[in-house]
């Protein structure tokens, strides 16, 4: 030991440095060589670089701006159903592999590195939580607030939304001026989960941005999602340094913070209000998951910090994927006249006077309009990207590839509602295309059809998010006639968990069309 210290006191710096760098790259390519020839996953179709380093998937998080989504549908048109995308990660196109992935009580469990850093809490909402048992008895309590019994109790608050946005458009379009449906849709959302969650409604739809903050938030930390996962360890740094810091160094991180803060001040509020007595003007879930004397009754208990993770996940996983899908699906029935008068003339059909409340139950049997909620959701995607898995003990078996226990899997929505089978012509926004079709015909593209995920971790709030599609966007058709996009081209999004519009995208502005 004593004779290397004095060898390396002898060296000179630059002999030092060079040496070190030798070893450096010495090590980088023993790992590449690993990864590329001796993994258990050498043998599996894909890129060599993917298979060498997860830059290559930040290139296209960050450097292209949220487009690794692409990048994997180009890949699977190279290597086929089965590609590594990363060292340890494998991407899958075959639909036959997504109920064997997103399935109840599936031992898959979600993979932390990815999710880690969607709620790098102590205590992670649901949705961020690796263990499925965990998971399960998180979402116990919450599921009951979800079921459609439930959500049909809830339709006055939508409808009241929803009445709000059509006012919005009624004055803006009568200004002559163009009214941001995209941001109006996702108020129209927040403001309904904030209501039914905590009885203290955000009031986005009464904000001159419409609440267009919230979503700058999701960019933000959607971006700071992507360098965290590529380097965890910043995740560790910033857990030791104070807040304040953090939120200079990285906006994006701050942002979520501080939305976190609040969201954990309104679940602290109800604990207050049922302490004191103070009954709220109607039932939430956090009132009821709170009450101790409610808890008992139903054999529930959980905590502020709990709660507080949930609500936070809630407010994030429920403004952007409704908002698009209504956005998308708005934007295909104005910019195309045939659709746009077809759902017109079933909605005028309906035995309602005009600028009376539309039911859910009325709304939901009207076959094109079902069409135009199925293309919304199928052309928006949900959650665009990849919802990565590990494989358990035994790993498993996709497309005669024997993948080993602790590889990461995932699928993406993007691909499934994109498959030509299920879909011919894809890119197509086409409401018949889910109306009198042959049952096998419904049952292929049902299969693909997965803007929710499914299985046990499936969304929460699916039957929220359907109340909330129908309701506005057949009230939305009902009243107005006239609606256009202004600077027509096509939706595009960029992958930062949630799917986001570029903002030089002046897609989401709709006004009255001129008359001809
Ligand atoms: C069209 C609208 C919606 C779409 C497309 C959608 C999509 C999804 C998807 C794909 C997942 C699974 C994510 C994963 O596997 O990592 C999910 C989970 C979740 N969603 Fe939604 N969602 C929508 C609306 C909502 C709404 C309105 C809420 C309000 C409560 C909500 C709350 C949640 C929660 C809490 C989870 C986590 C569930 C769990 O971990 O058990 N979502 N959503």
């Amino acid at each position: 030991m004593a004779a290397l210290v004095s060898t390396l006191a002898a060296m000179q710096w630059t002999t030092l440095v060079l040496l070190l760098g030798a070893v450096l790259l010495a090590t980088a390519l023993s790992v590449a060589v690993y990864r590329l020839f001796l993994h258990p996953l050498a043998s599996v179709p894909g890129p060599p670089l993917a298979a060498v380093t997860r830059l290559y998937a930040f290139y296209f998080n960050i450097v292209k701006k949220g487009t690794f989504y692409l990048e994997i549908e180009r890949l699977h048109e190279i290597y086929g159903p089965v590609v590594r995308i990363a060292p340890n990660e494998i991407h899958l196109s075959d639909p036959d592999n997504y109920d064997k992935i997103y399935a109840v009580g599936s031992k898959l469990y979600k993979d932390p590195v990815f999710y880690g850093v969607l709620d790098p809490s102590e205590l992670p909402a649901m949705f961020a939580t690796t263990s499925n048992e965990i998971h399960r008895r998180r979402r116990a309590p919450l599921e009951p607030f979800f079921s459609r019994r439930n959500v049909l109790t809830l339709e006055d608050v939508i409808q009241n939304k929803v009445e709000r946005l059509c006012g919005l458009v009624e004055n803006s379009v009568s200004r002559g001026e163009g009214v941001d449906l995209w941001a109006a849709f996702r108020a129209v959302s927040v403001d309904v989960i904030t209501e039914y969650a905590f009885d203290d409604c955000w009031g986005q739809l009464e904000r001159e941005d419409l609440g267009d903050w919230f979503s700058v938030v999701m960019v933000n930390s959607g971006i700071a999602m992507w360098f965290l996962q590529q380097w965890p360890f910043l995740l560790t740094l910033m857990d030791k340094m104070p807040q304040g810091l953090v939120k200079k160094m990285d906006p994006g991180m701050g942002d979520m913070l501080a939305l976190q803060e609040r969201t954990r001040k309104l679940v602290e509020n109800v604990e207050r209000d049922i302490k004191a007595g103070r009954k709220p003007r109607q039932r939430t879930i956090f009132h009821d998951l709170l009450d101790p004397e409610v808890a008992a009754l139903n054999q529930r208990q959980v905590s502020i910090e709990e709660m507080a993770a949930e609500a936070y996940a809630m407010c994030a996983a429920a403004a952007e994927t409704t908002g698009n899908a209504m956005t998308a699906a708005t934007y295909h029935v104005v910019t195309n006249p045939k659709i746009y008068s077809k759902l017109r003339e079933e909605l005028l059909a309906m035995p309602v006077a005009f600028g009376d409340k539309l039911s859910y139950a009325e709304l939901e049997k009207r076959s094109y309009l079902t069409g135009v909620v199925k293309e919304g959701l199928r052309l928006s995607y949900g959650v665009i990207g990849r919802l990565p898995r590990v494989l358990p003990q035994g790993g498993g078996i996709y497309n005669g590839y024997h993948l080993p226990e602790g590889t990461v899997v995932g699928m993406s929505s993007y691909m499934q509602h994109r498959n030509p089978s299920a879909f011919p012509n894809p890119n197509v926004f086409d409401p018949e295309r889910w109306i009198n079709i042959p049952p096998a015909a419904v049952a292929a593209q049902n299969k693909c059809l997965v803007p929710f995920s499914k299985g046990s971790r499936g969304c929460i709030g699916q039957n929220l998010a359907m109340c909330e599609m129908y309701v506005t966007l057949g009230t939305l058709f009902h009243r107005f006639g006239d609606l256009t996009a202004e600077d027509v081209g096509e939706l595009v999004y960029m992958d930062y968990f949630n799917a986001f519009n570029p903002t030089d995208q002046n897609l989401r502005v709709f006004r009255k069309r001129e008359k001809a």
